[in-house]
């Protein structure tokens, strides 16, 4: 698959249409480990949330983010980085992949936010997650909504349980469970993402953000992106260079977090790749003499495993990896690492 900046999809394309006709796994499975090898990256379509669900998702996130600015501060993100729930307004969040010693150092966390990240976003998680219990809008400033982020929370659940299996199979884990087993749903984060419009100018300079190039930290994440554009993936193969992620209608982006990459040893096996959102690619996705940016709207979600699993090199992985690269880490221990720069406390 060549990698070229082009408007082209050039991120693997995995087909999950055959995933319940047994015979068809094995394939599936190897060309999902494939891309996640070869890029971190890789489209998945025909992944069993339907085009009508993928609507309703978006339909709901506009309607949300339509609100006024005091309605959606009725769900207020709380201080801090330790609970990641609720409404973040343009500028709260800092996305950053400054973490470890750096992050202690208390200029840093200043210095990033002299550059604002112009979105804003509102994260959703289990009913059962008792360290990040969700802050609810009331329900009549936005009737359903609480049904819908729970519904829909639980949908991406399903896929990922699938993908999971697909992974474990594909690495030849012990079992097809081996990774689902570690994951209960009930870590995971529904985020529903805004960028509003934004003169072009401003991100060329540098001046705002909409989304700086980070790694996710959990296992796995599913995109639902709009077709808005600007999304972009590190190139493999020349650090420092981007290549879109070009939408594909009804399709979801799957790529590899930290926390997988771990387990499966090293940047040379499964990667967690760079990613950034920025300027759309399309021309005609500007406007006017400022050429003022079109508003896009994506949907990410985060898989974490359960708080207490350690996660570290899977002994199947070893055989072609060698010895283990990193410590052996717990996977709360290290979202709580992760997510210090995030917010001011
Ligand atoms: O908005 C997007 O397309 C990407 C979002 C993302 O990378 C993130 O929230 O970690
Ligand atoms: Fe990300």
């Amino acid at each position: 698959m060549p990698l070229s900046n082009q408007t082209e999809p050039n991120i693997p394309i995995v087909d999950f249409k055959h995933w319940d006709e047994r015979h068809g796994r094995q394939q599936i499975a190897q060309s999902l480990v494939d891309g996640c090898r070869d890029v971190g990256f890789v489209n998945i379509i025909n992944h069993g949330i339907s085009e009508a669900e993928i609507q309703e998702a978006f339909d709901w996130t506009k309607r949300l983010f339509d609100l006024t600015h005091e309605e959606k501060m009725r769900a207020p993100h709380p201080p801090g980085p330790d609970v990641h729930r609720g409404y973040s307004y343009p500028g709260l969040e800092k996305v950053s992949q400054v973490y470890g010693v750096d992050a202690d150092r208390e200029h840093v966390g200043k210095a990033l936010r002299e550059v604002k990240d112009c979105k804003e976003s509102y994260e959703i998680g289990s009913e059962d997650n008792s360290f990040m219990p969700n802050v609810w809008l009331p329900e009549d400033v936005l009737p359903g909504f609480r049904d819908f982020g729970l519904s829909f929370y639980w949908k991406c659940n399903t896929v990922a349980q699938k993908i999971l299996t697909a992974l474990a199979t594909g690495l030849q884990l012990d079992s097809a469970d081996t990774l689902t087993q570690v994951h209960s749903g009930d870590y995971n984060q529904l985020r529903l993402l805004h960028y509003p419009p934004i003169k072009a100018e401003e991100l060329e300079k540098q001046t705002s953000a909409r989304m700086p190039a980070h790694s996710d930290w959990g296992s796995i994440t599913l995109l639902f992106q709009d077709d808005c554009g600007g999304l972009q993936v590190e190139d493999p193969r020349e650090k420092g260079r981007f290549i879109d992620a070009t939408p594909i209608k009804n399709g979801l982006i799957m790529n590899v977090g930290d926390m997988l990459m771990r387990w499966s040893n090293a940047v040379d096996y499964l990667k967690s790749t760079l990613h950034r959102v920025t300027l759309p690619p399309l021309s005609d996705r500007f406007e006017g003499k400022d050429r003022l940016t079109r508003e896009r709207y994506s949907i990410p979600y985060f898989l974490t495993p359960d708080m207490n699993t350690v996660v570290q090199c899977m002994e199947a992985c070893k055989r072609l990896t060698g010895a283990p690269k990193y410590e052996p880490v717990k996977a709360g221990e290290y979202l709580q690492m992760r997510a210090k720069l995030q917010y001011e406390a």
